[in-house]
């Protein structure tokens, strides 16, 4: 990991290119072009489209959509000297721009610490309708089924966590990725506060919130640390935040703007290109080895039914790396597959387990894995790429592995991440900036209520990511043995509500409010 992990409490302040090669057969040979349609058509539009366009997406009128190009003139702050606190002083008040007191909300997932905290991590996680949404009838049964399912997870989950130390690394990285950030954007000669907000764990959006309350800030850029944007991830947190943002007078006020998804940023592509030029070196044959971006997955359903730009996203920010690693004179072949899907309903594919055997079979000997949807080592990069992945891939014929690193707090990466913060600026509180033309992202910049009517306003039920138990022997049956699973605790809980007795209430889970 390249962070200098800091013990800070919390929250802490914080085209196609006939040159290149994609795998024979690989689906991304059909799925070159990342295609989007607005009211405008943009330049990418133009290639060469296989495999059906995903999603149009119907952008609100007055959305606020940022050019970063637009944005990136030189914006105008006062000197150093005109700060009220100073950084190097070590005044811990909050610093001001004039009038304002610039705050940068950073948003994660959270992880459990100990393995203690596994089972009620879980919880959090499956209690979020952004994880698992229940059809409108079925919505008070969302805890019960949180706590049932987290209670079922958490053996398999605890193993995982022991393996790489006995808690997720999340907090701390997030921690140090805060504190750079937050010594990139003084050094830019904008200072500002950084907190960290996580969704499932400590130190809670809403712990972050008050901090931000307490601390007067009057402007706040919100940035999830996710690069492409997921319904069930920078999605869910924008969806607490506008919970959170609609019941307080002080944040109805607070203006805000929100980066929804930044993998197309150049820093970020750069940094993501040099650590796997680097990597690659490690090969005695670098050429010959094959590109291998992991995903995490999501639910088909979340894409195709509730229009999740996810996989766009996650497609054209493959584009962009290997545009980049291209410009290099570096051409490997590559893929991208998708990891750690969960219960019975069909996720993203390819996925990575089966795509791996594939390339053994295929003849491949050696695989780079680059972890792309996610900036922090974690439990996904440690223990399922790092042992599951590579002794599959061992056992399937391919002779040498490696591994891309997270970002973590490359410098690059960092200091991009600052500039993102910087072009923002002139956004927040801004509205009607209607240059769809313009528009780099899928999702725009915009407002957190702006942003979410951009995509799943109907917010649509979605089969549940999760099961029970799986059995049988075909893919099928176990989608089918856990349907029917899921039907049955249902009933079972229903029951247990309407009757007041069964195994929840004598496991003292129910009622949930004594
Ligand atoms: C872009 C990243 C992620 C997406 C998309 C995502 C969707 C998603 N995840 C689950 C279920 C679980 N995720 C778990 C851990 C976890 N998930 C992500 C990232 C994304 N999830 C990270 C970074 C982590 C690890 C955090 C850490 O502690 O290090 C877990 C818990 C671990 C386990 O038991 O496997 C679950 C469960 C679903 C259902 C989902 C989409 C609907
Ligand atoms: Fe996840």
């Amino acid at each position: 990991m390249n962070c200098q992990v800091m013990n800070t409490s919390s929250p802490s302040p914080s085209s196609s290119s006939s040159s290149r090669n994609p795998i024979p057969n690989s689906p991304l040979l059909l799925r070159r072009t990342v295609c989007y349609s607005l009211s405008h058509k943009t330049d990418r539009c133009s290639g060469v489209q296989i495999g059906g366009c995903h999603k149009t997406l119907h952008l609100p009128r007055n959305c606020c959509v940022a050019r970063w190009s637009d944005a990136k003139r030189p914006l105008r702050y006062p000197p150093q000297a005109s700060l009220v606190a100073s950084e190097s002083k070590g005044v811990s008040s909050i610093p001001i721009v004039g009038e304002e007191k610039i705050g940068v909300l950073l948003l994660n997932l959270g992880g459990p610490e100990t393995l203690d905290d596994v089972q009620p991590f879980l919880f959090n996680l499956f209690a979020d309708p952004d994880i698992i949404r229940l059809p409108r009838l079925f919505r008070f049964l969302q805890k019960p089924l949180a706590q049932f399912i987290s209670v079922l997870r958490a053996p398999k989950s605890k193993e995982g966590y022991a393996s790489i130390g006995g808690g997720s690394p999340l907090r701390k990285i997030t921690d140090a990725q805060a504190e750079e950030l937050r010594k990139s954007l003084w050094a830019k000669n904008v200072p500002a506060k950084v907190y960290v907000g996580m969704r499932y764990w400590h130190p809670f959006t809403e712990e972050a919130i008050e901090q931000i309350k307490k601390d007067g800030i009057t402007k706040l850029v919100v940035l999830p640390l996710y690069p492409q944007f997921s319904i069930s991830t920078s999605g869910s947190s924008l969806r607490l935040l506008e919970s959170i943002f609609r019941e307080d007078e002080y944040l109805v006020n607070m203006e805000h703007t929100v980066i929804p998804s930044w993998y197309q940023r150049e820093g970020y592509i750069k940094s993501m290109a040099d650590l796997t030029e680097k990597e690659l070196q490690t090969f005695d044959n670098p050429e010959k080895v094959v590109i291998f971006f992991s995903a995490h997955g999501v639910p088909l359903a979340y894409v195709e039914e509730a229009g999740d730009p996810y996989k766009a996203e996650m497609e054209e920010c493959v584009d962009l790396i290997m545009e980049e690693l291209e410009k290099r004179k570096i051409t490997n072949p590559y893929t991208l597959a998708y990891q750690s899907r969960v219960g019975p309903v069909e996720w993203l594919k390819p996925y990575t387990d089966e795509t791996i055997i594939d390339l053994g079979r295929k003849g491949v000997k050696s695989l780079l894995a680059v972890p792309i949807s996610f900036v922090s080592e974690h439990i996904e990069t440690l223990e399922e790429i790092d042992v599951e992945y590579k002794e599959l891939a061992l056992k399937s014929g391919i002779e040498k592995w490696g591994r891309v690193p997270a970002l973590g707090c490359e410098q690059t990466f960092i200091s991009d991440l600052a500039d993102a913060v910087i072009e923002s600026l002139p956004y927040v509180g801004a509205m009607a900036v209607s240059n769809l033309e313009a528009r780099q992202s899928l999702v725009p910049l915009g407002s957190v209520e702006e942003l979410l009517a951009t995509y799943d306003s109907q917010r649509r039920e979605l089969p549940p990511p999760v099961t029970f138990w799986e059995w049988g022997w075909t893919k099928s049956a176990e989608t089918w043995n856990g349907r029917a699973a899921m039907l049955a605790v249902l009933v079972l809980l229903v029951l247990e509500v309407t009757t007041g007795e069964g195994f929840l209430h004598q496991w003292g889970v129910l009622p949930l409010f004594r």
